[in-house]
């Protein structure tokens, strides 16, 4: 199990974390995600030993992650950590590259590892290709092989497909934390992006303002919102007053609903005015105002004119959710 305890993190006098406290157990794959600036990348330097916490502590088991006051050469044997800034020999191959940390005394062995590695990030054309000569984003996946040769039993990954292109980005994410699982390596992945995150996390936990404002399921985190930021970490959600839909409801609560959720019609429901249809390739998203402050986000199947008026809805299941939870 990964322990961490963090009351307090300062960079000089600028606070970045306040009382970040969680567990993971082994094997778990966990999401960080938070807008940017948040202290996401702290956070992983902290855990990997590369930051010093005056009030704090971080184990791995039994073991007590010492930070560099304590280490000469800051960072575990059983963990590592992809930065976003990767770890390469740009003058030396792909292959060589990946299979630098594997043990020569196996040459099989190693020619074996090093070939699964490199088809599970999709480069083994370019095993014999000089790093240096590779793109951004070809040079992150070698950065991943690298560092999953080394057989960690903790993963810290930085915005591990920033580099990547959508083409490539949803086979590696598919490969890798499937690669992940099989290993049983347990895996913490700061991120901003929730396509990283939903289909492959067991958990996610959200930082704002220094802190932890939710911890849960993908499902939990998704469904019951605690509150806007939360919500739009997702796409763009709405805060409707429950009155505005359901005006029967005595009511006076406030749900976040996300664009899918709001069902169009001509005749009844909450009146808004479009502004702007966002074609979406399966649907557009539409920009309506409620009124002259209050935007709303819904979506539509066919493009809508601006000032066009159109009623929006919501059902009766999707508002006992969110009310059931935010009590
Ligand atoms: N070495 C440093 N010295 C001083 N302040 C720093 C340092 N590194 C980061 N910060 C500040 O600490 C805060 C948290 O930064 P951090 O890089 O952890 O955020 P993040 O959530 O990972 O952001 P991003 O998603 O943009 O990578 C930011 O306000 C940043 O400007």
């Amino acid at each position: 199990m990964l322990k961490v305890d963090i009351t307090s993190f300062s960079y000089d006098d600028f606070p970045v974390l306040k009382d970040v406290i969680f567990k993971i157990k082994r094997g778990e794959h966990v999401s960080i995600i938070g807008e940017s600036g948040c202290g996401k990348s702290t956070l992983l330097k902290i855990i990997y030993g590369l930051l010093h916490v005056e009030k704090g502590e971080v184990f791995w088991e039994d073991t007590q992650v010492m930070g560099p006051n304590y280490n000469l050469v800051p960072g575990e044997p059983y963990m590592k950590y992809l930065s976003q800034d990767f770890d390469l020999m740009p003058f030396i191959t792909v292959s060589e590259n990946v299979s630098q940390f594997l043990s020569v005394f196996e040459p099989e062995e190693l020619k074996k590892r090093t070939a699964e590695l490199l088809e599970m990030i999709e480069m083994t054309p370019f095993a014999n290709t000089k790093v240096k000569n590779l793109s951004g984003g070809q040079q992150q996946r070698v950065a991943l092989a690298r560092v999953l040769a080394q057989e960690p039993k903790v993963l810290l990954l930085d915005e591990p497909f920033g580099h990547i292109d959508n083409f490539r980005k949803n086979s590696l994410r598919r490969n890798l934390f499937a690669y992940l699982k099989k290993q049983g390596i347990t895996v913490l992945t700061a991120t901003h992006d929730h396509n990283d995150i939903l289909p492959y996390a067991d958990r996610i936990i959200v930082l704002k303002d220094n802190s932890i404002i939710a911890d849960g399921t993908p499902e939990n985190v998704y469904q019951n919102p605690k509150e806007i930021y939360v919500a739009s970490l997702f796409g763009e959600a709405s805060l409707i007053p429950i009155q505005l839909i359901k005006p029967y409801a005595e009511l006076s609560k406030s749900i976040l609903v996300y664009p899918q959720e709001f069902k169009v019609s001509d005749s009844s429901g909450l009146k808004v005015w479009v502004k702007h249809s966002y074609f979406k390739g399966s649907h557009y998203m539409v920009e309506g105002k409620m009124n002259e402050n209050d935007v709303v986000y819904f979506n539509s199947n066919k493009v809508l004119k601006p000032e066009t008026e159109v009623f929006l809805n919501v059902s009766i299941e999707t508002i006992n959710l969110r009310l059931k939870d935010n009590n």
